[in-house]
């Protein structure tokens, strides 16, 4: 596949290639044909979320927060990658989602976006962007597609939220909805507590997911229910997925957030994360090995290091002394 920039950017591309003396010079294209050593798929798009769920096959999102982050999702075959406002915890050491503001969160949108061409790339609307008014949450919005570069909103809520979905929608943003733990609303809550435990609580999810579901959105989010509403509510929408997060698996996909499956995550661990990866453990033994070898002067070694002509170094050394006048070394 070629790249698909400029005309300029194609056929300079194209002399690289079939130039004889530079074989080795396909690395150096604008626009690589693999990432991370992993060929090019095919873009998620709505309709192929709602396939997926037609067709049983699970969903998967996975966050993220920056241009490494976001490309570990494109080359490795996540479905949705999403800017979630647990950036403000998990990036940035806030205490709350509540704190991030919308520059914030679309400085790290652009990066993402910059990494991002496959999987469908949503954004949480921070807190306070999406409440004061129909035409400040058009705005916001448009903002986070216009220079955060992602294709879908994401907002917390249940039927309170049901017109500014129908709004966006219908403007062409797709929404994302995101009902049962609302962390955006743990002060209101007394924590971040399971939903929908007794009847009437479990109605009150459901009814939103159905209303969500009829203003518009996409998707819906279903975090930290009883495991077998999260299959009913799955069962109850007519066309759109759901995406759950200790919601169990009866949901058509599943969502974590980056640090909590990397074991990069230093504070507490909710019961329904499973941590994938022990990058932390890598992070300990790299920077510890770093230091050590710095310490001990084994890094740099002479292959990392660069060097000079013998006859210019001498000629180097002599001239400085002079001009130095004679000083030693
Ligand atoms: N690292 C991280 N992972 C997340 O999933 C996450 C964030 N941060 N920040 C934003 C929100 C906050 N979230 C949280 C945080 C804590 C629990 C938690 O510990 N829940 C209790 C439930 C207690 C109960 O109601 O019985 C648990 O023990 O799982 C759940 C979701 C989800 N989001
Ligand atoms: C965990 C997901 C659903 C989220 O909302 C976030 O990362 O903020």
């Amino acid at each position: 596949m070629l790249p698909r920039f400029s005309s300029r950017i194609r056929s300079s591309h194209l002399r690289t290639l079939s130039h004889p003396s530079f074989p080795s010079r396909r690395w150096m294209s604008v626009r690589p044909e693999e990432v991370d050593g992993v060929a090019p798929r095919k873009k998620v798009t709505i309709h192929h979320l709602q396939a997926m769920r037609r067709s049983g096959t699970p969903i998967t999102m996975l966050t993220a927060y920056d241009y490494p982050t976001g490309r570990a999702c494109e080359s490795h075959g996540v479905d949705i990658t999403l800017v979630g406002d647990s950036l403000a915890q998990v990036c940035l050491g806030y205490d709350s989602t509540t704190r991030l503001t919308l520059d914030e969160m679309l400085h790290h949108c652009r990066a993402v976006a910059r990494a991002s061409k496959a999987p469908f790339l949503v954004a949480d609307m921070p807190f306070g962007t999406y409440h004061t008014g129909a035409e400040d949450t058009v705005r916001n919005a448009v903002r986070m597609v216009r220079e955060g570069g992602v294709e879908g909103v994401k907002i917390e809520g249940g039927l309170e939220v049901a017109d500014t979905v129908r709004r966006l929608t219908r403007m062409g943003i797709p929404v994302m909805a995101h009902v049962g733990l609302m962390p955006q609303r743990h002060t209101m809550l007394s924590g971040y507590r399971v939903q929908g435990k007794n009847a009437e609580c479990a109605l009150d999810v459901l009814r939103a997911a159905v209303a969500l579901e009829d203003a518009g959105a996409f998707a819906v989010v279903v975090e930290a229910v009883p495991h077998r509403l999260g299959g009913y509510i799955t069962r109850a929408m007519r066309r759109i997925p759901t995406i759950g997060i200790g919601a169990g698996k009866e949901t058509d996909g599943q969502v974590l957030v980056w640090d909590d499956v990397m074991g990069t995550w230093c504070g507490d661990k909710a019961k329904f994360v499973r941590r994938f990866g022990d990058v932390k453990g890598e992070v300990a033994r790299g920077v510890r090995s770093y230091i050590a070898a710095v310490r001990e002067r084994s890094f740099p070694d002479t292959a990392e290091t660069y060097g000079m002509p013998e006859i210019e170094w001498e000629a180097f050394l002599a001239r400085a002394e002079a001009e130095r006048g004679g000083s030693s070394s």
